[in-house]
């Protein structure tokens, strides 16, 4: 008889060569990660990675598989504390898990459901519940989507990114999680943004979503929260800087443009530090631009434009408007200097003019009124500095209180782009109510919902019925009374993007050209009609978004042909695009819009 301790030996000795035993696998790439017998997700060992084509396609972070289940038990805890964002939907999230799963499962019946009910959705998919997902996103996470390039792949993104899998990549969305909507820096979580404005990109752009790429550069985090906790799936390090850091995009973008030499690229919720920097760095080489720089100047201008016509005037009265900017970072100095020159070109567009727009503008940022005593100011801050003996002559000094400003200027407009809620104090929206403008209107942009400066309701109720409002994420209309409506607007770039990316896709152009961002964000200002702008309402509502997405991106198409850049798009080459007429550019886009149908499919052997 065997004695019962030997037994034991080999029993526990045959286990553990089992337990070492690999199990031999006929697929690479994402089609592991998608299926349930052979998936580990974040659990791939970086050998494994490697050996297998996964290295990019999952966070940086290697977990154990205690850590997931831990991770997964945290989630679900999560559920309990219902997560919100100030007064939205209390079920987003959970709204925002369902459409997921249907976005793993089925693309083309997600897009169905997101184009034909984008007013309902886009608030789940984009601002404001996009921030809750970010924010949330190491809970959130089962399938990856898009890549993660880190600051460990270094020297090897080249080969990376020949693990997507997709032949064909029109669009990327790229983010450093370095500033994410107004929730500041959420390192690798950020991932959640470029999936967000992809997700309009197909359904407002009619991108394909086979050739849309999010991708993450997780550069390391400067969050003190996320670099002790125990289930972040980034590196947990401090963030990359200088020299350093600008050689790991200057990687990246090299490696996408090599594999993928039509690729566009789009910057989003960089700190504003970089966010100007890499614009400059790269917007002359490559199809790149930056939203929040540019995309939202577009449609700021589009707004202020609107707001000049809700007043009963002309177009070309812009520059007489005097405008408050709070916030003077990546959007709040987008929005100035397209402003600027917009009121430079209406009056002349010689030095003089750049000179007299100049003096439309005051700025407070964090330490209050930017003027030229301000010390160590920030480069892209001091064109906006006011004279000190300007400041003076109004009552105003450096460091002045928004309020303090408001109230001694009086202005037309008070835009908002400091991602603090509430700024918009009764204390400065009571200053406001000494505006000399016929209209007073409110851009309350920062997002998501509760960063916003203050809410329409604050707004009508403390400056008066007759104001013109705006919001970057989506609010309700405010009842009046007496059947009166105080409509609000959503002034979001999400209005222009999409459009700028498929009108360069169309164009063939090399380059994203100030010109083609002017006539983006002309197209947009246009599109409302008279009796709208009149009635309050500047920007469309969300269910119009893909057919002024397709409006923007022709006028974009028109304005590269004419600037002699436009290269062509397969068979519509660039005499072929030379010869359209504005109806026919517009047609052309609108054919080559994907719509979510069902094709036919059929199997052939390679
Ligand atoms: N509606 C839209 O389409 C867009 C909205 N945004 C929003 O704009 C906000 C700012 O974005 P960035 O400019 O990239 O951020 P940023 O961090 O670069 O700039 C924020 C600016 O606000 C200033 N600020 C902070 N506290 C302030 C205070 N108490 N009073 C006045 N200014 C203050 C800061 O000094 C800084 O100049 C974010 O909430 C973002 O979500 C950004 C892009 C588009
Ligand atoms: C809308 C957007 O791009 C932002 O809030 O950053
Ligand atoms: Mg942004």
């Amino acid at each position: 008889m065997t004695n019962p301790a030997v037994l034991m030996q080999a029993t526990r000795h045959f286990t553990t060569l089992e337990g070492h035993r690999p199990t031999i696998v006929h697929k690479r790439s994402l089609d592991i990660l998608h299926d349930p017998w052979f998936n580990k997700g974040t659990a791939f060992s970086m050998t494994e990675r490697d050996r297998l084509d996964l290295r990019g396609l999952l966070p940086p972070n290697v977990m154990t598989s205690e850590q997931q289940i831990q991770r997964f038990k945290a989630d679900l805890k999560r559920l309990e504390v219902q997560a919100r964002d100030g007064p939205s939907d209390p079920y987003a999230l959970a709204k925002w898990r369902i459409l997921n799963r249907l976005h793993d499962r089925n693309e083309t019946m997600y897009y169905q459901v997101l184009i034909a009910h984008i007013e309902e959705y886009a608030p789940i998919v984009y601002t404001p519940t996009v921030g809750l997902v970010c924010q949330n996103y190491s809970g959130l996470f089962r399938r990856p989507r898009g890549m993660y390039f880190s600051a460990e792949d270094r020297g090897e993104m080249m080969s990376m990114v020949y693990n997507w899998p997709a032949e064909q990549v029109d669009m990327i969305v790229v983010t450093d999680g370095s500033r994410i909507l107004g929730l500041g820096d959420l390192g690798v979580q950020g991932i959640g943004i470029s999936i967000g404005k992809l997700d309009l990109y197909v359904a407002a752009a009619g991108i394909n979503p086979q050739r849309v790429l999010p991708v993450m550069i997780d550069v390391g985090t400067n969050n003190e929260k996320l670099l002790k906790d125990p289930m972040y799936l980034g590196l947990q390090e401090p963030r990359l800087d200088g020299d350093e850091y600008i050689a790991v995009i200057d990687e990246f973008m090299e490696a996408v443009f090599t594999r993928w030499p039509h690729v566009i690229v789009q910057f989003e919720d960089f700190q504003s530090k970089w966010a100007f920097k890499l614009l400059q760095r790269y917007r002359n080489t490559y199809r790149m631009f930056n939203d929040d720089v540019q995309g939202t100047a577009g449609v700021a201008i589009a707004g202020l434009l609107g707001a000049v016509r809700a007043q009963g005037r002309p177009m070309i009265d812009f520059p007489k408007q005097k405008i408050v900017v709070a916030g003077a970072g990546s959007a709040g100095i987008g929005v100035l200097n397209a402003a600027r020159k917009t009121m430079a070109r209406m009056l002349g567009n010689n030095e003089s003019a750049f000179e007299s727009a100049g003096r439309q503008f005051w700025v407070v940022d964090a330490k209050g009124l930017i003027t030229e005593e301000r010390e160590n100011i920030d480069p892209e801050a001091l064109p906006f500095a006011r004279k000190v003996k300007e400041a003076s002559r109004q009552g105003l000094r450096e460091g002045a209180s928004l309020a303090e400003v408001v109230r001694e200027v009086k202005p037309d407009v008070l835009l908002g782009l400091s991602a603090v809620g509430g700024l918009f104090s009764k204390e400065v929206l009571e200053a406001l109510k000494g505006s000399t403008s016929t209209r007073p209107a409110i851009f309350a942009m920062s997002n998501p919902t509760k960063n916003a400066e203050c809410t329409p309701e604050e707004a009508f109720s403390i400056v008066g019925d007759n104001i013109l409002f705006a919001s970057g994420s989506p609010f309700q209309d405010v009842d009046l009374g007496n059947g009166h409506i105080g409509h609000c607007n959503q002034g979001n770039n999400m209005y222009l993007f999409p459009g700028i990316g498929l009108g360069t896709l169309l164009s063939g152009s090399r380059i994203i050209s100030d010109g083609m961002l002017q006539a983006a964000a002309e197209c947009l200002a246009e599109y409302m009609a008279e009796e709208e702008v009149l009635n309050g309402i500047i920007y469309p509502s969300t269910s119009r978004i893909r057919d002024i997405t397709k409006e923007v991106a022709a006028a974009v198409v028109k304005e590269a042909i004419k600037e002699d850049l436009a290269e062509g798009y397969r068979e519509m080459d660039a005499r072929e695009l030379q010869k359209l007429s504005q109806e026919e550019i517009v047609e052309y886009v609108k054919n080559n819009m994907w719509s979510p149908d069902y094709p036919t499919l059929v199997y052939r052997r390679d």
